[in-house]
């Protein structure tokens, strides 16, 4: 089974949580993609959703296939939320935002009764920190704040490369309008300081570690797809 199909097989699982009349956060990036190519294909055959999505990319995947859409302020509460993840720990501790969408889907899943992450088992790590740390900063002050996200991480035993995202020659710009620096920190003990610290400077508007956010994740692997929960 090739990387794309294991995409499908786990959005097709999480089909099965989905149920008429919901509202559902709709995630971004290419597992979240095949989720609502099948979603689309449920919504032609009469299923009743509206989806609330994550980014401006799943909104015009959405629109192109038929799949109705709300906003947060329309629809502040959700029942489900599913979309995909860089990384995924024994507790679904989760590193997001690798395509950039991590603000608006961290304010989805907030919005959420429940999220169920959809991946391949390539993203499954026993320590968060292999996939390079995506913090999302304000354009002002970009200096002060990378500097200060270096302090942080030290004080916390971290030191890496922090890596301004670009598109070309130009930084990668969020649809909120901000930057991305992706910090390749190694092996991240403590999340939940990391999250903490981050949250701390100013200029940090939101970074990719989610946590105590999803319930379950459905992982699909050459052998078949498992829903793992929170290790205890
Ligand atoms: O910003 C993007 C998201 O957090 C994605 O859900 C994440 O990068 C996983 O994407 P993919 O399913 O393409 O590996």
């Amino acid at each position: 089974m090739d990387a794309r199909q294991l995409k499908i097989e786990a959005a097709r699982e999480a089909l099965g949580h989905v149920e008429d009349g919901m509202k559902l956060g709709i995630g971004t990036g290419s597992t979240a993609e095949e989720f609502v190519r099948l979603l689309a294909v449920k919504v032609g055959e009469g299923l009743s959703i509206i989806g609330v999505p994550t980014s401006e990319r799943t909104a015009a995947l959405c629109t192109e296939l038929g799949v109705p859409l709300s906003t947060l302020d329309e629809t502040p509460r959700l029942d489900l939320t599913i979309d995909g993840a860089d990384e995924i720990d024994p507790h679904l501790g989760l590193i997001k935002g690798g395509g950039g969408a991590l603000l608006r889907e961290k304010i989805v899943a907030a919005a959420s009764s429940k999220m169920i992450v959809i991946a391949d088992a390539s993203k499954l790590v026993d320590t968060l920190g292999r996939f390079p740390l995506p913090i999302e900063v304000n354009p002002f002050g970009l200096g002060a704040t990378r500097a200060a996200i270096e302090d942080a991480a030290a004080r916390l035993g971290l030191k890496g490369e922090l890596t301004l995202r670009m598109t070309n020659d130009a930084p990668f710009v969020t649809d909120g309008g901000h930057f991305i620096i992706d910090a390749s920190f190694g092996r991240i003990p403590d999340t939940r300081a990391l999250s903490d610290a981050l949250h701390a400077i100013p200029g940090v508007v939101e970074h990719g570690l989610f946590l105590g956010l999803a319930k379950a994740a459905i992982v699909a692997e050459a052998g078949g797809v498992r829903t793992v929960r929170p290790a205890v």
